[in-house]
């Protein structure tokens, strides 16, 4: 079974990302990997950080002269800014001392790196994380909760999505489609499998440019008046053969496992399948999508209201999953908190931070998507070479009787 883990913290030394029941043959180059993470760091509205650390990229088990080898991939992302965190997050004790210090950053102080973090974020895991593994400073919990580990989530859907276009032709594209209040219309144009934007092109502004501004201008204002916002961003999967996923069982339904891969994003607060909770309002007769022959006398749904999903199964209409993310939490107009070594009342902590992070959102989300789609595809034909899961997906298509294609 596809499966993948990873390890690291926001200010560590580096990342790491492991994916392992990966084919061999699948092509995979860092450059790849490295345009992936681009793409994660784009977006209005994200914070200083961004502009300045860079992700240093080592394949480092399991692809050799490009090509994946059947064993486990390995994935490093370094955190260029390592030097200056590197006492305060060094593995193996250190001398108390050391951590009053001032590294001669200028900014360590600043930053409050040396200081136990007791006035735990609204919004963050701050606090029950102190709670649950008994900690007095609130660091190494938010170290690991950091949204910077979607970086080598991002990297190991990379290898996910490589696997899904040589085994399949499968293509996966996502895209922002509200910026707080401000939505895309709902017959808005959906981006095809190509429309990826350039790496110097702002994703918020390349998909439907009219909501665009309205979206640009949303998060100008959110930022001028020290406040956050959120969003809603979908994943497009074209080319997804029928018969991903089962109806057997809850835990095989692949819209299931897709909400759980989704919702496991930091800062995602719901996900919906094709038309979601705008399915919950309509008639029967206006939610379902009918079928008949299409121009070419294959089988065909008249619209896509589900989501390319029925019975936990992918039907072969475009797959789409939506996902809605909270305001970031780190508000600069600071929200109230509680100081919990002294039991004062105290405002949290804010030195910089993402004012919206819903663009790189969308390719983390894509990457998710990617993952679980990988996993399911393989499960479905198997084998441990590209050709072979190709080979088995061939037959496996050829063998549904021409009346039900
Ligand atoms: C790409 C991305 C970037 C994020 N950047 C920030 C940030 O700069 N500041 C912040 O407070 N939260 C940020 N978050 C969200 C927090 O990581 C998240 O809200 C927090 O860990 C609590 O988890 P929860 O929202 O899932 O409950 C980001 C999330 C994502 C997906
Ligand atoms: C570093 C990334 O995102 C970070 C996610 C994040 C959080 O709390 O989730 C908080 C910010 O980091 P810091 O607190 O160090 O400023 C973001 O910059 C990244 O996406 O690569």
């Amino acid at each position: 079974m596809l499966r993948w883990l990873t390890a690291g913290e926001s200010h560590g030394q580096a990342l790491v990302g492991v994916i392992e029941g990966v084919p061999a043959g699948v092509g995979i180059t860092t450059a790849e990997v490295q345009q992936a993470l681009a793409r994660r760091r784009l977006g209005h509205g994200r914070g200083a950080r961004m502009k300045f650390e860079q992700d240093a990229v080592r394949l480092l088990g399991g692809v050799r002269h490009g090509r994946t080898m059947g064993g486990p991939v390995a994935v490093e992302i370094g955190n260029s800014e390592w030097p200056k965190w590197e006492t305060v997050m060094s593995a193996d004790p250190v001398d108390p001392a050391a951590l009053t210090v001032d590294a001669g950053t200028g900014d360590t102080r600043e930053l409050g790196r040396n200081k136990p973090l007791t006035r735990p974020r609204p919004g963050h895991a701050d606090l029950v994380g102190m709670q649950k593994y008994a900690l007095s400073d609130a660091r190494p919990v938010l170290e690991r909760a950091s949204a910077r580990e979607t970086a080598t989530r991002v990297a190991l859907g990379t290898v996910a999505a490589a696997l899904l276009e040589q085994v399949a032709g499968i293509r996966l594209v996502s895209h922002v489609v509200a910026v707080g209040p401000v939505g895309t219309p709902e017959d808005a144009p959906l981006p095809g499998p190509d429309d990826v934007p350039a790496l110097d092109e702002d994703p918020i502004r390349c998909f439907h440019p009219p909501t665009s501004a309205a979206m640009v201008e949303e998060i100008d204002d959110c930022q001028r008046s020290g406040d956050t916002v959120g969003g809603v961003v979908e994943v497009l999967a074209y080319g997804v053969p029928p018969g991903l996923g089962s109806h057997v069982h809850g835990d095989r339904r692949l819209d299931s496992r897709l909400a759980g891969a989704v919702m496991g994003i930091q800062a995602v607060k719901g996900v919906e399948i094709g038309d979601g909770f705008r399915t919950a309002a309509r008639r029967g007769s206006r939610a379902h999508d009918e079928i008949e022959h299409g121009p070419d006398g294959r089988l065909r749904r008249r619209t896509n209201r589900a989501g390319g999903l029925e019975g936990g199964m992918t039907n072969g209409e475009v797959l789409r999953v939506r996902a809605a993310f909270k305001p970031i939490s780190t508000v600069p107009r600071a929200l109230a908190t509680v100081d919990v070594s002294s039991g004062e009342a105290a405002t949290a902590i804010h030195q910089r931070s993402d004012v919206c992070a819903v663009a790189p959102a969308a390719v983390v989300a894509e990457a998710m998507v990617g993952l679980v789609l990988a996993q399911a595809l393989l499960e479905k034909v198997g084998g441990d070479s590209v050709e072979e899961a190709a080979r088995n997906l061939r037959t496996y298509l050829e063998a549904i009787p021409d009346h039900q294609r």
